[in-house]
């Protein structure tokens, strides 16, 4: 019946490939450990190392260190019940509670360091308040075996990593990959004739994106026809979105659909390696990618490795990151495109990003992958269900309905945890209520809120809804083509409006118009909760950008007068600046209009109250409202071109 999914797993290889021709047969590897005795060796002394490490910070726990006059204190009113000294390093236990001096919590247990020329009467004092003493020797001794091990470590560490040098260099630079993991080339894994490969029919409700990738696969099936136009492809592709919306999966589907192999990698895995392997590890993975062309090369996570410099620490060093991505770019520098290897890589950070990396010829594609919406959580669902038998009146746009913020793996895990939760019943079939059951469930589970709390999403629709139904309502205004409630970015909603022509000049009713577009949602926020919040500081970037250009370029306020009243850049290199006198009626007159829109905003909003409302609903209802339909909701006639 259901075909409950394991947890998923992480891949030992350092990357994957699927789809790609076997290669010749090769002889069975011989029995040794991955990496050769070498790096048998080397992890073993990395190991112990580290453990050293670990253990020499366990030691001092988490309590706090009290000054000596504090302990000295306690000693003496009796409060001590116990100590155990090693040197002059002193751990105890007090019978009552203390609050912290520092201000911190509150304590039982602390250190304390007796200062060397203390010449207190400490061991009296000790005994005379029946205070539990274990002592310990400072210096620890040890058998002449570990002596002489932990004094030969570093020699033994030396002579490992010459050996390992002098390997390298003997098997050329394809052969630096096997420090601790394997030696031979990554082995393609035969496509199984039965299993089907990942296409877009395993994708849904990011069909935006999938439209981006089709030139992509179509490149990546007919690679001659664009060659013979001398055609070149983008350098790359990159996918960012938030986790779990799809990203791995569509790269996936884009080598399915075009038949190609499938190489994976994460970035993590290139850097996590001991120094100096990334980039080795990047030159391998592209030279298998190019001896199967037309092939997709995905990268997972490449913000690990392609975040601006000077940005936070990653891991693995600042200098094998930077190796490493600049060996992908070489990679990607090196292609015409016409090798026919594409490079898709994906990022949940795309703020952090390297600009390197999206420079023209690399990674200049950038897509963003949201999570879907309620249509397209259901296609979701039914994709992930279409193994599972599901009984009758099981409604998946209903729990569709219920899931607002889950991303396809959160809906992929739901179907999986409801077919987990029929079989251990000993169901047939998977029912209306394992699935709301395991939503629970999975919602419990999360480790971040799936879903937005209602009110927020409401004050958000409100918001939204505003920026739209003023959009509509200014004569002159871009009509509105889409208004949504499913976060992007840092975005809680989004409402985009653009010109139905290229437009070169503005009027001055256009730019009200647009500034009262902007404060539509402020306003809405005003007149349905009388109160406003943060949401709005991009609206008002905007807002004051187009008032400051009416006011100070445009000559559009009859105070400041028909003259460019801010020095342009080449003026403002002479040190030439705006008098102080025209800066204030600059910023009065920018006021005036923001208010005078502001007032405008809301006496709309209250005016077509019943429309905001109807707005808001349906944003509520569907997330996303597209031009036609966000027209017909508010009853707003399409203003502008004919549409
Ligand atoms: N749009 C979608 N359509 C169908 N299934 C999806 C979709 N998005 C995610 N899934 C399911 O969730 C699983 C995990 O998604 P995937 O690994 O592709 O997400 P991701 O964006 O790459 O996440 P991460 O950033 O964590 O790598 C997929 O294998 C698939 O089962
Ligand atoms: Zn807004």
């Amino acid at each position: 019946m259901s075909n409950p999914v394991p947890p998923r797993q992480k891949p030992e290889q350092p990357w994957r490939s699927e789809g790609a021709p076997e290669p010749a047969p090769t002889p069975p590897p011989k029995r040794r450990p991955p990496g050769g005795w070498g790096g048998l060796v080397l992890a073993a002394l990395v190991v112990y190392l580290l453990a050293n490490l670990v253990l020499s910070f366990f030691g001092d726990g988490d309590e706090p260190t009290i000054s000596y006059t504090e302990f000295s204190k306690q000693v003496d009113s009796g409060n001590v019940s116990k100590i155990y000294s090693k040197g002059d390093s002193i751990q105890g236990q007090l019978k009552k509670e203390q609050k912290d001096p520092d201000g911190g919590d509150s304590y039982t247990k602390f250190t304390t360091q007796r200062p060397e020329f203390a010449d207190d009467k400490l061991w009296s004092d000790l005994t005379e308040h029946d205070v539990t003493v274990t002592a310990e020797p400072v210096v620890q001794e040890r058998s002449f075996l570990s002596n002489l091990l932990i004094s030969l470590a570093p020699m033994l560490l030396l002579v490992v990593l010459w050996i390992l040098i002098a390997r390298r260099m003997a098997s050329g630079m394809g052969g630096a990959g096997g420090m601790l993991g394997r030696k031979q080339p990554p082995k393609p894994v035969e496509l199984e004739p039965g299993k089907k490969r990942t296409t877009f029919a395993d994708v849904a409700g990011i069909d935006e994106v999938e439209g981006e990738l089709n030139d992509v696969v179509d490149f990546l099936k007919n690679p001659d026809d664009y060659r013979a136009m001398g055609a070149r492809m983008p350098g790359g592709v990159l996918l960012a979105g938030p986790p779990g919306t799809g990203k791995t999966l569509l790269a996936r589907a884009v080598a399915g659909e075009a038949g190609v192999p499938f190489f994976s990698a994460s970035a993590s895995e290139f850097i996590e390696m001991i120094v100096g392997v990334g980039a080795s590890r990047v030159r391998e993975l592209f030279a298998e990618a190019r001896k199967v062309a037309p092939a997709i090369v995905f990268i997972d996570e490449i913000d690990t490795i392609g975040r601006a410099r000077g940005g936070g620490s990653g891991m693995g060093g600042h200098d094998e990151r930077e190796q490493t991505l600049n060996q992908i770019l070489t990679e990607m520098d090196g292609f015409s495109g016409s090798e026919g290897v594409v490079v898709i890589a994906a990022t949940n950070r795309a703020d952090i990003l390297d600009p390197a990396l999206t420079r023209p010829g690399r990674f200049d594609r950038v897509v963003s992958v949201s999570p879907p919406d309620r249509s397209g959580r259901e296609a979701i669902l039914k994709i992930h269900t279409r193994a599972i038998p599901l009984a009758d009146g099981v409604d998946l746009a209903q729990v569709a309905r219920t899931t607002p913020g889950m991303t396809g793996a959160d809906l992929a895990n739901l179907a999986n945890e409801a077919a987990l939760l029929a079989v251990k019943r000993k169901q047939r079939q998977v029912t209306q209520s394992d699935l709301s059951e395991a939503l629970e469930k999975v919602q419990l589970g999360a480790e971040r809120p799936l879903v937005m709390p209602d009110d927020e999403r409401r004050r958000t629709a409100y918001h939204e809804s505003g920026h739209a139904l003023l959009g509509m309502l200014q004569p002159g205004a871009d009509p509105v083509r889409k208004i949504t409630i499913v976060p992007r970015g840092r975005a809680l909603g989004v409402t985009l409006s653009t010109p139905d022509a290229d437009k070169y000049a503005y009027t001055e009713e256009y730019l009200r118009g647009r500034i009262i577009g902007a404060l539509g949602g402020m306003a809405a926020e005003h007149v349905v909760y009388g109160v406003v919040t943060t949401g709005a500081e991009n609206d008002l970037e905007q807002v004051s950008n187009i008032a400051r250009g009416m006011v100070a370029r445009w000559g559009m306020s009859e105070r400041v007068g028909r003259l460019s009243a801010l020095p342009n850049d080449a003026q403002q290199a002479y040190g030439l600046a705006a008098a102080p006198g025209t800066l204030d009626t600059i910023d009065g007159e920018m006021r005036r209009i923001v208010d005078e829109c502001y007032e405008s905003a809301c006496r709309q909003l209250r005016d077509h109250r019943e429309r905001l409302d109807a707005l808001a609903a349906a944003l509520l209802r569907n997330e996303t409202l597209e031009e036609a339909e966000a027209y017909r909701v508010a009853g707003a006639p399409r203003l502008g071109k004919e549409a």
